[in-house]
Formats: structure tokens, C-alpha cells, sequence
């Protein structure tokens, strides 16, 4: 399986564009590494068909290169980069049998028929379709029909990456999460490189070993989905990434201390390094690491109750702390009510510091407690 490098992407619809937001893609700089299963996720309109149409061929960038396993592949369409992709909507041969659909791609290289009969057993058997293998395409479920054009990329041994474009969209919701399982399964066992397009954080994390995150046409981070919950590098990616996303308040640096609503917390020195930038300081918290407590103690915001919201077992609460809101998932047993004034007990070890949006690398002991 193939590497693959996208070098000073950037691609526009327009003709003749002018400035960064005629981009689809602006400035593109990526690896994919081998064997590896991706997510590439963003909001609406964010660039990731226009990266996924680019990386197999269907269409060509306004600028840059593709490289497979170092090889310009550039100027070749989607057959010859050996690149399998699957839709939003199944593509299948109605009329013909589930065997035979798997079949088709080889069919169509000359590959010899016994060779053809392996692998359709193979495939059929990876994605649970054996039993189906004699059965026409027409009248099968949707995310039968899927696991058919997944089975159509599989089935050829040299193909290079497998790239879904939000294949779960017209599945059943029931039948989302065996097709997800059968995804991952099928990457672990076969090792392929897989390059799903979604919209929604949990498929993403769910499924890939990394998530390449994209908004306005950049890519803001790859990562682990633990990289990407715990260490957002962008304000984007701790409010994209997470139910609810992180917490932001804006913050300030006075003396050597960090200023967080009516809190103070130490900064064990870091301050002059903050000081010299620039002030668009943001404090990040995601809700899991908030705490709340009944009276003000050292590391705690006070703030007062302005929303309980019951998640089962349990709750997210929404406290005004003065220069923002923040959020606290807190378990059902907590007791605490609209109107309560509460102290916010932030983990030490789960702040983050944004500077301009970026997140500032800071050592663990950077936060001491509040004052
Ligand atoms: N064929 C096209 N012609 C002109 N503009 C396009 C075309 N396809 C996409 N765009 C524009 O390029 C930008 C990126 O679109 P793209 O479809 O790549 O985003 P996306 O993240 O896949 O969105 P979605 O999840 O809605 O499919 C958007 O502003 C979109 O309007």
C-alpha cells in the first residue's frame, strides 16, 4: 500500500482566483502514511471532497503534487492511481449477482478466473456477504449495498487506498454500527489504507487510528482521537471535537498570574513568555475536567447556575463565571440547581492556554492553583 503525500495543494473552481477565499483548499501540506485508517472531518463546505476528489484523480489541483510511494501521480486519473472510492450512495450492478458485482473489477483487468473466484471468496467472506454471493443486487438493503461497493474496492490486491465519502449517510441507523465495526475490522485485517470523509466527530473517532481535522479549506490538525481531545491545537478543534465541545474564556495575563474571571491562577513563571506575545490569551477546559465545589477554594472560578441539562447518568451544567460561560459534565449524583452559586474546580493538568486561536505549549506544571 501505497504513501501518500499531497506538497503545496491548493485548489480554487474559480478560473481566476484571487485571493485565499476563492481556495477551496489553501495550501495543503500532508502525509498519509501506510496502512493506516484516516478521517478526514470537517464542517460543511470545510474542502474535504475537493481533498478526497484530488487524491484519487477524479479532479485535478489548481496547484501542487501528489505523490504515491514518491511517485508523481498528478496527472493521473483514478484507474491508474489504482485508487477504490465509495459514495454517499451505493454504486451496484442491479441486474447482476452480488458475486458478480464483486467480480466486475477484476473481470475487467483479465485477471484469471480462478484467481477471480479466490478473491471474490475472500471478500465475500471479510464483509459478511457470502451467503448473499448467488443473490441479485436488486432488493438488497442499503448497507448490504454498501458493503458491496466496499467489496468492489477490496477486491483488487493492488489497490493503493480505499476512499469513502460519507458511505454511512443513507444506511439505517440500526445497521450504522455493524457496517462502521465490518470498516474496521476489514482495515485491521487487510492492512489497507482507508480515507473516510465525515462530517461527524464520533464516526471519526471511532474509526480511524488518525483524524486529519479541516475548516475553511486548511487542515488544522491530525492527530489520534486522543491527541485531538486532549491536546486541540486550535480553538476550532477543542469546540469541533467533544459533547459539548471545550471551554473557552477569554483570559489575561497580570503580573504572574493568569486571569480567568474573578479567579487568579499562578503561572509558575510563564508569565513573561505570555506577556511578550500577543494578549489574545484563551483559557481551554474541556467540561469532562471540571468539578464543581460548594465553597471557593484554591484553583476554583465561582460563577452561578444558568442551565441543568439531564444526559442519563450524567449532567451538563452550564455556569456564568462573568467573562463567559462555562460548561461542567458532572455525574447525576452532584446535586446542583438553576440559580445555585457554584465554584468551578478546573484540573490543573486538563488546562489549555490559546494564544490567537493556536494553543501555547506549555509544561504540565504550568497552573498553579487560583487565589
Ligand atoms: N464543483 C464545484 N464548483 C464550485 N465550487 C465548489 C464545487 N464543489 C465544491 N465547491 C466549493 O468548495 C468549497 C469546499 O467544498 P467541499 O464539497 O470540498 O466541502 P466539504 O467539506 O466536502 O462539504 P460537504 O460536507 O458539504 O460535502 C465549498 O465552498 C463549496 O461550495
Amino acid at each position: 500500500m501505497a504513501e501518500i503525500r499531497l506538497c503545496k495543494l491548493r485548489h480554487s473552481y474559480l478560473a481566476n482566483p484571487e485571493s485565499d477565499d476563492d481556495y477551496a483548499l489553501k495550501s495543503v501540506d500532508l502525509t498519509w502514511e501506510e496502512g493506516l485508517a484516516y478521517a478526514l472531518l470537517g464542517p460543511s463546505g470545510s474542502g474535504k471532497t475537493t481533498m478526497l476528489n484530488i487524491l484519487s484523480g477524479l479532479l485535478t489541483a489548481s496547484e501542487g503534487k501528489v505523490l504515491f510511494d514518491g511517485r508523481d501521480v498528478t496527472a493521473l486519473d483514478a484507474r491508474e492511481r489504482n485508487i477504490a472510492q465509495v459514495f454517499q450512495f451505493p454504486v451496484v450492478y442491479e441486474t447482476m449477482t452480488v458475486g458478480e458485482n464483486l467480480a466486475f473489477p477484476l473481470k475487467t483487468r483479465n485477471v484469471p478466473v480462478a484467481k477471480i473466484r479466490e478473491r471474490v471468496g475472500f471478500i465475500g467472506e471479510e464483509l459478511g456477504l457470502t451467503p448473499l454471493l448467488n443473490r441479485k443486487a436488486r432488493g438488497l438493503s442499503a448497507e448490504q449495498k454498501q458493503r458491496i461497493s466496499l467489496g468492489r474496492g477490496l477486491v483488487r490486491e493492488d489497490v493503493s487506498a480505499i476512499l469513502l465519502d460519507e458511505p454511512l449517510t443513507v444506511i439505517d441507523p440500526a445497521e450504522k454500527m455493524a457496517l462502521r465495526r465490518t470498516l474496521k475490522a476489514v482495515q485491521l485485517h487487510l492492512g489497507v489504507k482507508l480515507i473516510y470523509v465525515t462530517h461527524d466527530q464520533h464516526e471519526a473517532m471511532t474509526l480511524a487510528d488518525r483524524v486529519v481535522v479541516m475548516d475553511n479549506g486548511e487542515v488544522v490538525q491530525v492527530g489520534s482521537p486522543e491527541e485531538l481531545f486532549n491536546n486541540p491545537a486550535h480553538e476550532f478543534v477543542g469546540y469541533f471535537i467533544g459533547t459539548p465541545g471545550m471551554n473557552f474564556i477569554s483570559c489575561e495575563v497580570d503580573g504572574d498570574d493568569l486571569v480567568v474571571g474573578q479567579s487568579r491562577f499562578a503561572l509558575n513563571g510563564l508569565s513573561e513568555r505570555l506577556k511578550a506575545g500577543n494578549k489574545d490569551l484563551t483559557f481551554g477546559i474541556r467540561p469532562e475536567f471540571v468539578s464543581l465545589r460548594d465553597a471557593g477554594a484554591a484553583g476554583t472560578i465561582p460563577g452561578s447556575v444558568t442551565k441543568v441539562e439531564n444526559h442519563g447518568d450524567e449532567q451538563i451544567v452550564s455556569v456564568d463565571i462573568g467573562p463567559g460561560r462555562m460548561l461542567a459534565r458532572v455525574h447525576q449524583q452532584v446535586r446542583v440547581q438553576v440559580g445555585n452559586t457554584v465554584h468551578l474546580a478546573p484540573e490543573p493538568g486538563a488546562i489549555r492556554l490559546f494564544e490567537n486561536r493556536k494553543r501555547v505549549d506549555l509544561p504540565k506544571s504550568a497552573f498553579g492553583g487560583a487565589s
